[in-house]
């Protein structure tokens, strides 16, 4: 008996004479949120339009809940709820309207219908403006209702790309919460190019680059690979260079302004606690101390040198 969600397996695209993903090889076999991450390019929407099957790949088999999308197309994609990157809205119907089409389409029993459309109005906590009409919508509410339609036939696979992307730092906790919630009862895919993003919302990600998979593992595999190796101090008293220099685990020190200083180290973050106890023993006068947190671009080129997973 097969209990994996969905299985890619030698996954590849081309559009035209360019490769967009090669051997994307991966499966899920439990409830939670997974996040894909990748820059821009990378290939995550290439990866979840052929999981979902509004794309067909150049090679390779995407079989979810143990049917093929090639071959048994309508029982997969029955299994499956997406929210592609520009959500599918029709501005001029109201929530209700909008979702009860969704749901007809879904092929849901006529008698089920409202109960369905109730339902994920109130899990996407929507059922307040039913009768708006989408167009009139702020960003993060009609992102809500493109969930409730991903979700409006229960289905077991949830695939989200980008879905809090142009929102603003409100609708973006809101827009977290709900997937979290969601990623409690079923299996969620979300895509971002952010980060900090994936870090909030998922226990597992996977990192895509120019097409490959470079990541495959838990958020706290993943954050043990990017543990910062810099920080930024402001001193209004800072000591000679050579004095910074010479404490255990700092590499080297970098001169921002006379009283800023980007310090390299070795070791753990807890370096910061050290600096700070010694910068109150002599008189610093420390007024910020900050990690740095790495960016996409150099954790693919960390990654890149590390034996890649798939
Ligand atoms: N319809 C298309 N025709 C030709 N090339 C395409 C097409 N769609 C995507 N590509 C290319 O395939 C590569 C992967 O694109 P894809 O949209 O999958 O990346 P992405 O990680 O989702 O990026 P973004 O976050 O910018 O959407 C990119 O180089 C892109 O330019």
């Amino acid at each position: 008996m097969n209990n994996n969600i969905v299985r890619l397996t030698g996954l590849s695209h081309r559009y035209g004479t360019s490769w967009a993903i090669r051997d994307i090889n991966f499966e899920i076999s439990e409830h939670g949120v997974l996040g894909l991450l990748g820059s821009n390019g990378a290939g995550k929407s290439t990866t979840m339009n052929i999981m979902c099957g509004v794309l067909n790949q150049t090679e390779g088999t995407v079989e979810v809940g143990g049917f093929t999308m090639q071959d048994n197309p309508i029982a997969a994609k029955k299994l499956i709820g997406f929210l592609p990157q520009n959500a599918p809205l029709y501005m001029e119907l109201t929530v209700k309207e909008y979702l009860t089409q969704c749901a007809y389409l879904r092929l849901i029993s006529k008698k089920d219908v409202p109960y369905a459309v109730d339902k994920a109005m109130a899990k996407c906590g929507v059922s307040h403006f039913k009768n708006r009409l989408i167009s009139n919508l702020s960003g993060g509410y009609k992102q809500r209702v493109g969930i409730a339609q991903a979700i409006i036939h229960e289905p077991r696979l949830v695939v989200l790309d980008e879905p809090t992307n142009g929102l603003d730092p409100n609708q973006i906790t809101e827009v977290r919460k709900l997937i979290k919630a969601i990623g409690e009862e079923k299996s969620v895919i979300f895509s971002s190019h952010i980060l900090s993003e994936i870090q909030a919302t998922c226990s597992h990600v996977k990192m895509v680059e120019n097409g490959k998979m470079v990541f495959a593992d838990s958020m706290d595999a993943f954050n043990n690979y990017i543990e910062p190796d810099s920080l930024v101090m402001s001193l209004q008293n800072p000591p000679p260079i050579a004095a910074l220099e010479n404490l255990d685990e700092v590499n080297s020190v970098e001169v921002i302004s006379d009283t800023k200083f980007r310090i390299h180290f070795s070791g753990g973050p807890e370096i910061c606690e050290r600096l700070i106890y010694r910068g109150i023993e002599q008189d610093w006068k420390m007024r910020e101390i900050t990690l740095e947190k790495s960016s996409l671009d150099q954790i693919f080129a960390q990654l890149s040198n590390k034996s890649p997973k798939n």
